[in-house]
């Protein structure tokens, strides 16, 4: 049952909603200008998807100069794109010099803006006790990331399905999955990484692919992210990044069944929040057949999977790549300003991190570890001219 308890620590100055990386450069942007902070955490880790829900080949698809968090830079040594268990030491070591010390099973079930109090209300269910604990604050971060909740669609049938079917954040590695047959649903940078690593283990692999990609490298994504970053005009990098990509691949219709989208990488991601995808080797194994390119799925039978084409196929296992959709407006009432039903900001770039009555949102711009390093900064740097 939902009790109300009562602690010292329940009237911090700013509360930031997720342990990820955002929270975390979030916390220690505030702790440099010694403003009290509390980080609240669903899970029992901080950056529960980098120590618990990524597969193990991942890393960084960005170079290390795009991926660093504010005040701490990856140590000369590593590699310019960084493997996720360096990625997790670095994290590591931020929290430590920091001391940054996040309350874990703590989820936001609610928060409102009490307009006669001036504070901000949150009520946070604690997963030890069960209870419901009633905080207060002048200024609340919304830090909850672009992929905490993993989706799966609703596909007629998948009920019925014998083998077993799992969303990417579940998938490890290949290894459990030599010789069967293997479906990946979806084509971001999850599916296809997945896709990559079964084919690797000896999986017969297949994966869906149902709508237009924009297919670039990373030394392109580095190009690109260089160009932007002396501000040339997306539109102009955009035209780059095609051309490249057409040197690159060829004319992708003919492995991926899909054409390129019309609008190149940066405006897709500007539009319609869809992310490039940076090709690490999957498209050499779907040129060369190892890798089986299928068009969108109507419905699942037992073991059979039947295509939009009409066609039938047998799957031992599906693994869902299908993305992450955010609950932000389950729990967060009374912001019209900041955060769309999707839980992704309405004011453009670079608006995008500030709301009203002291809610922020840092890490939501579609825009990776960079992104993140430019919000948490902007954040911290606004509520200290408040103060
Ligand atoms: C496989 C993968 C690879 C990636 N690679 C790159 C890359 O190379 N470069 C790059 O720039 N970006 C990359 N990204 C993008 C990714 O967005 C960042 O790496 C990063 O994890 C985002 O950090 P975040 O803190 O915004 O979100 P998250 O890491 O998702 O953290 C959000 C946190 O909020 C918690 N939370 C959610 N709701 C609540 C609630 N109601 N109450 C309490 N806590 C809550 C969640 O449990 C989670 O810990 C990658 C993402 C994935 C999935
Ligand atoms: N190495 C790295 O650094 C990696 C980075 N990432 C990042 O993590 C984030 C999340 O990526 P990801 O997990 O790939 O999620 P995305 O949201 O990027 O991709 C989801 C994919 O699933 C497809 N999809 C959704 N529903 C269906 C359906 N019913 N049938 C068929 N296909 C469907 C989408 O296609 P459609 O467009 O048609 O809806 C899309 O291709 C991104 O920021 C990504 O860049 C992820 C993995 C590795
Ligand atoms: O800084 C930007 O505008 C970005 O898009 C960064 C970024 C994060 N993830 C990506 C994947 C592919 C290309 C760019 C990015």
């Amino acid at each position: 049952m939902a009790i109300l308890t009562h602690h010292d620590h329940q009237e911090p100055m700013v509360i930031i909603v997720g342990a990820g990386p955002a929270g975390l450069a979030t916390s220690a942007c505030l702790k440099k200008f010694s403003i009290p902070n509390l980080l609240l955490e669903k899970e029992d880790c901080y950056s529960p998807i980098w120590k618990k829900y990524t597969y193990d080949r991942v890393h960084l698809h960005l170079a290390k100069k795009f991926c660093q968090l504010p005040h701490i830079p990856f140590p000369s040594s590593s590699p310019t794109y960084i493997p996720k268990k360096e990625f997790i030491q670095y994290l590591d070591d931020y929290v430590s010099y920091f001391n940054i010390t996040p309350l874990y099973k703590r989820t936001v079930e609610f928060a409102k803006f009490d307009e006669s109090k001036g504070k901000w209300v949150v009520k946070v269910r604690n997963g030890n006790s069960g209870d419901v604990d009633e905080y207060f604050c002048k200024f609340l971060v919304v830090a909850t990331g672009e992929a905490s909740y993993p989706f799966i669609p609703k596909v007629p049938g998948l009920e019925s399905f014998k083998g077993k079917a799992f969303h990417s954040t579940k998938f490890k590695n290949g290894d459990k999955f030599r010789g069967k047959n293997v479906l990946v649903v979806g084509c971001g940078n999850s599916g296809m990484e997945i896709a990559l690593d079964l084919a690797n283990y000896g999986a017969n692999t297949s994966i869906i692919v149902r709508s237009p990609i924009n297919l670039i490298s990373r030394e392109m994504a580095y190009l690109g992210l260089m160009l932007l970053k002396y501000k040339v005009a997306y539109t102009v990098v955009d035209n780059i990044m095609v051309m490249l990509s057409k040197i690159m691949y060829g004319d992708i219709s003919k492995y991926y069944g899909v054409k390129r989208p019309e609008e190149g990488p940066f405006a897709s991601k500007i539009k319609y929040g869809k992310y490039p995808v940076i090709d690490v080797g999957t498209y050499q194994k779907i040129k060369s057949g190892e890798i089986q390119v299928l068009p969108g799925m109507r419905s699942i039978r037992g073991n059979d999977v039947v295509l939009e084409n009409g066609k039938c196929h047998q799957f031992d296992v599906i693994v869902f790549a299908t993305g992450f959709k955010r609950t932000t407006h389950k729990w967060l009432h009374g912001d019209e300003y900041l955060l769309n039903e999707d839980g992704l900001p309405k004011p453009e770039f670079p608006e995008h991190w500030k709301g009203k009555n002291g809610l922020y949102c840092v890490g939501l711009s579609r825009r990776g570890l960079y992104g993140i390093a430019f919000d948490a900064q902007s954040i911290a740097i606004h509520i200290n001219s408040l103060l």
